[in-house]
């Protein structure tokens, strides 16, 4: 039985009006795995998370559509059914490279990707001094992804992120996300949105269009939890530091007993096993089973240490 594209799910989802999406960010295999693991039916594959942990870089632009597209197929075909939102940042060019981005994201079976109205030159969208580009530009950017995604005739879903709030205002960036979704853009995204009051005006204002609530605690946006979300009519919620964030504190806390102590001190269910299991060691090990194959016939587990 086929369990059906992430693209195609995600659009299901979308054409339920009670359908909603809670997607935590990954940034690497192991967080997309620990988020399956947990019951999670959609990912968002974070820009940021891309660059800190690809790179060792801050959200400024520096990873390019081949380091984007490598990390999201690989997160994305982890769970082949699993709709994986992805970061497309400002699509990495005019709208040739556009039109390129959304092909390979598509090839790569990524459900949905946003694009974005920053200069090339961006950062985050929670840092201060975001230049940019006109509206014309923009949404030449958005009509560049949707024209590809017909002429692919694939299912992938285009949000139209405007980071339009912080320089120029309400007003304008609805008129930037008006002209998205006239571009035929399928779902919104308000960067930045900096209250409560402006997160539900958004909805109203843009009814019944598809809107996306960016969760960046600590950033320019009220903490609005998923179901909060909900309530308020919003369709889609991502989180983009809900793996790295606690990545980065254990990681820290880890590194820090570990000098103290000369050793790491893990938990002592944390054996190669268990974390090789949380990477689909028992799935390979039936997979070459079931070819015929009799190298893992007395399992991987070590006896009993006396
Ligand atoms: C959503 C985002 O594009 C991301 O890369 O995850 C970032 C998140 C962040 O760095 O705070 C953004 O909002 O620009």
């Amino acid at each position: 039985m086929s369990l059906g594209s992430g693209a195609s799910n995600l659009r299901k989802i979308l054409a339920d009006p009670n359908g909603f999406v809670t997607a935590p960010g990954v940034y690497d295999g192991l967080s997309a795995r620990m988020a399956l693991g947990a019951g999670f039916d959609a990912l968002y594959m974070t820009g940021a998370g891309t660059a800190a942990s690809v790179h060792g870089q801050a959200d400024l632009g520096i990873c390019t559509l081949n380091d984007m597209r490598a990390n999201a197929e690989m997160i994305a075909n982890l769970s082949p059914s699993t709709p994986v939102i992805a970061d497309a940042d400002t699509g990495y060019g005019g709208p040739i490279m556009v039109a390129r981005t959304t092909e390979q994201y598509a090839r790569s079976g990524v459900a949905a990707f946003h694009i974005e109205d920053q200069v090339q030159t961006k950062r985050c969208g929670h840092l201060g001094g975001k230049q940019l580009v006109d509206t014309a530009t923009y949404t030449t950017r958005i009509r560049a992804a949707v024209q590809a995604r017909h002429r692919l005739g694939s299912d992938i879903v285009v949000i139209a992120r405007t980071d339009a709030l912080q320089s120029f205002g309400y007003d304008e960036s609805l008129a930037r996300l008006r002209a998205a979704r006239d571009a035929g853009a399928d779902v919104g995204f308000l960067e930045g949105i900096s209250s409560r009051e402006m997160a539900a005006q958004a909805v109203r204002d843009l009814a019944p269009w598809p809107l996306l609530l960016n969760m960046v605690e600590h950033g320019s946006t009220p903490a609005i939890s998923a179901q909060e979300a909900k309530e308020i009519g919003f369709r889609m919620i991502i989180f983009p530091f809900a793996t790295i964030g606690p990545a980065l504190t254990a990681m820290r806390e880890g590194l820090e007993k570990l000098k103290r102590l000369g050793l790491p001190g893990l938990d002592p269910e944390l054996t190669p096993q268990m974390l090789f299991r949380v990477c689909g060691l028992d799935e390979k090990m039936r997979l070459d089973a079931e070819a015929g194959g009799a190298a893992f016939e007395g399992g991987v587990d070590l006896e009993e240490k006396k």
